[in-house]
């Protein structure tokens, strides 16, 4: 039997919590504020962007879309990422990726505000995440682990196989899986075997962007499978990574695309900015009171 392992249920459980704390927030004055920031065309992105608006919206989170033109030169898209991390009325900064070609992405991620990195794309934020001190982890990259363990699955003393090794996903995900005690593969494009090589984890967490490259002979039978794929095809669907119908029957656990590992990203996200929005105004005693008594979140 094949457990499906929904994301929907945990990101609504999140969603409270960010709206109780928005809810705080606004009552002091203080409207969370997220700002997202787009120069493509690319129709998953606008999936998130969407998902992201509705959400916030439902949170009592502000949501100002900053959308450039898809051929916009690394110097707009720095010139903006500067003056939202300059405004104190923006707790949260979001650089959504692809962005056009030829562009300059490591100029844009240091040219975010680490605090107010809710996607934990700065290379700060991604040294502290892998020495393990507190920082924003990239919002997917928290969004599989923690549907992960939402649904009880072991981490410790196990294997694992990333399949795509972007900043975004993959290669924050798989340092996460280790820092869990997992023993970590990470495939990619020139990855010799790669069914031979998924084959062998007990939990294989796939971010590629190729509707249908996982299928049955990439999968140990009764192993986990978490699809972070994202590709929305012309008439409007979502299209995972992994092909479920093969799937069923055979994995032990598979996230549904959608409604898995994309709706706790949303709401993590969200989440992120709200604690961003708290953290800035530390000076308020009423906030600071509320955070000393609350773990720092990570
Ligand atoms: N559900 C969610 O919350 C989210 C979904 N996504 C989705 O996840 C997917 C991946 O996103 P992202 O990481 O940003 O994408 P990138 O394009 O940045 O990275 C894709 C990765 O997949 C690898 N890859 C490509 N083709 C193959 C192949 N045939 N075999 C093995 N590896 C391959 C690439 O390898 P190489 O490095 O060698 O080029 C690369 O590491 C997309 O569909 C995106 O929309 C992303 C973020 C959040
Ligand atoms: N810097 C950056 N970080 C990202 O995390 C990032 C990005 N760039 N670029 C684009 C991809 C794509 N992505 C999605 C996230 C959630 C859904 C999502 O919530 N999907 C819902 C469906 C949406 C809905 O129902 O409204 C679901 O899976 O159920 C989709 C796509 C994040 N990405």
């Amino acid at each position: 039997m094949t457990t499906s392992l929904g994301g929907s249920e945990m990101a609504r459980t999140i969603r409270a919590d960010v709206t109780a704390r928005a809810a705080v927030l606004t009552q002091r004055g203080i409207t969370p504020t997220l700002a997202v920031v787009t120069a493509t065309d690319d129709e998953s992105t606008a999936w998130y962007v969407r998902s992201i608006a509705g959400s916030a919206s439902r949170t009592g989170i502000h949501c100002d879309t900053v959308a450039l033109s898809p051929d916009a030169p690394t110097d707009t898209i720095h010139a903006a990422l500067v003056e939202l991390s300059n405004n104190p009325g923006v707790h949260g900064i979001i650089l959504q990726t692809p962005l056009p070609d030829g562009t300059d992405l490591s100029v844009l991620r240091d040219a975010i505000a680490p605090e107010k990195d809710v996607d934990g794309a700065n290379p700060v934020s991604l040294g502290r995440l892998m020495a393990g001190q507190p920082a924003f982890a990239p919002a997917t990259a928290q969004a599989v682990i923690d549907l992960v363990e939402y649904h009880d699955i072991e981490l410790k003393g196990r294997t694992a196989a990333v399949v795509g090794r972007s900043l975004v996903v993959g290669t924050p995900v798989a340092h996460m899986l280790v820092q869990r005690n997992a023993t970590v593969t990470v495939c990619h494009r020139h990855t010799p075997d790669l069914a031979g090589t998924t084959r062998h984890a007990d939990i294989v967490v796939v971010a590629v962007g190729v509707p249908g490259l996982i299928s049955q002979e990439h999968i140990a039978q009764g192993s986990t499978v978490i699809d972070v794929g994202t590709t929305a095809t012309d008439d409007g669907r979502l299209l995972g990574d992994v092909d479920a119908d093969a799937l069923i029957g055979h994995a032990g656990g598979l996230t549904p695309v959608p409604g898995g590992v994309g709706p706790v990203t949303t709401a993590l996200l969200l989440a992120n900015t709200v604690t961003a929005a708290e953290r800035a105004n530390i000076q308020d005693q009423f906030l600071t009171a509320k955070l000393i008594d609350s773990p720092v979140p990570a």
